[in-house]
C-alpha cells in the first residue's frame, strides 16, 4: 500500500510570514513538497508571474471555475477572488508528495470540511503592531488595503481555535523548525497507521 502525501494547510493573517516561511521550509526540508498555486482575480504584483505565484484570473473566468466545481475552496479576501485548483491537489496527494496550501482561514475551513485529513496550521503574528510592520514595510499594498487586511487579521486571529496547531513567527528559523517537526510526527502517526492496519489484515 502506497502512503499518501500529507495535505498541509498553513494560514495566517495577511503579512505574517506565510510565503517567506514556506519558501525556507521548501529549501531546507529533507522531504519533496509541492506547493499548490492558488487562482486569484487581484492584479498581479511586480515581480509577480503568472503560473508561478498565482493564477491570475478575470472575475469572468474565475466563476466560470466555480460553475464547473473545479476549486476546492474559494473565497472573497479585501474585494478578490482566491481558490484552490483541486485536479492538483488531488493527483500530487496521490503520487504520494505532500501539498502546501496556503490560504486565508476562510477557505482552510472548507478544507477542513472537505479533507478533514489535512493538518491545519495556523502561524501568528508575535503582536499585531509587527504584523502592521511586515505588511507595511514589504511595500505591496497601498495604506486603505493595508487597513482592510489588518481588520481581516483580527477575524482571522479569532478562528485559530480551529487548527491543530498554531506556531509563532518570531524568527523565519524558529517558525520553520516547529512546522518541520509538525509534518514528521504527522507523517509518523500516518506510517504507524498503516502499519496497524497491514497487520490487522494479515491476522
Ligand atoms: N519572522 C519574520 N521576521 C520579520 N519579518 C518577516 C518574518 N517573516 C516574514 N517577514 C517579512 O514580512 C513580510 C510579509 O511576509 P510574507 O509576504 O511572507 O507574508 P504572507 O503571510 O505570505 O502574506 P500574504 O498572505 O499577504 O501573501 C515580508 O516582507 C517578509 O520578509
Ligand atoms: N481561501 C484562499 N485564500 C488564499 C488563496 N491563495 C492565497 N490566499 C490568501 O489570500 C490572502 C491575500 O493574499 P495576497 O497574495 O493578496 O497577499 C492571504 O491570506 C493568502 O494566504 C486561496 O487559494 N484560497
Amino acid at each position: 500500500m502506497t502512503e499518501k502525501g500529507l495535505l498541509i494547510v498553513l494560514s495566517g493573517p495577511s503579512g505574517v510570514g506565510k510565503g517567506t516561511v514556506r519558501q525556507a521550509i521548501f529549501s531546507k526540508g529533507k522531504r519533496e513538497f509541492i506547493y499548490s498555486i492558488s487562482a486569484t482575480t487581484r492584479q498581479s504584483r511586480p515581480g509577480e508571474v503568472d503560473g508561478v505565484d498565482y493564477f491570475f484570473k478575470t472575475r469572468e473566468s474565475f466563476e466560470k471555475m466555480i460553475e464547473a466545481e473545479e476549486l476546492l475552496e474559494y473565497t472573497q479576501y479585501v474585494g478578490n477572488y482566491y481558490g484552490t485548483p483541486i485536479d492538483y491537489v488531488k493527483k500530487t496527494l496521490e503520487s504520494g508528495k505532500d501539498v502546501f496550501l496556503e490560504i486565508e482561514v476562510r477557505g482552510a475551513m472548507q478544507v477542513k470540511e472537505r479533507m478533514p485529513e489535512g493538518v491545519f496550521i495556523f502561524l501568528t503574528p508575535p503582536n499585531m503592531d509587527e504584523l502592521e510592520a511586515r505588511i507595511i514595510n514589504r511595500g505591496t499594498d497601498a495604506s486603505p488595503i493595508i487597513r482592510q487586511r489588518m481588520e481581516k487579521a483580527i477575524e482571522e486571529i479569532d478562528l485559530m481555535r480551529y487548527y491543530d496547531y498554531a506556531v509563532e513567527n518570531d524568527t523565519v528559523e524558529n517558525a520553520v523548525n516547529k512546522i518541520l517537526a509538525i509534518i514528521q510526527s504527522e507523517h509518523l502517526k500516518v506510517s504507524r497507521l498503516l502499519e496497524s492496519k497491514i497487520s490487522n489484515e494479515e491476522e
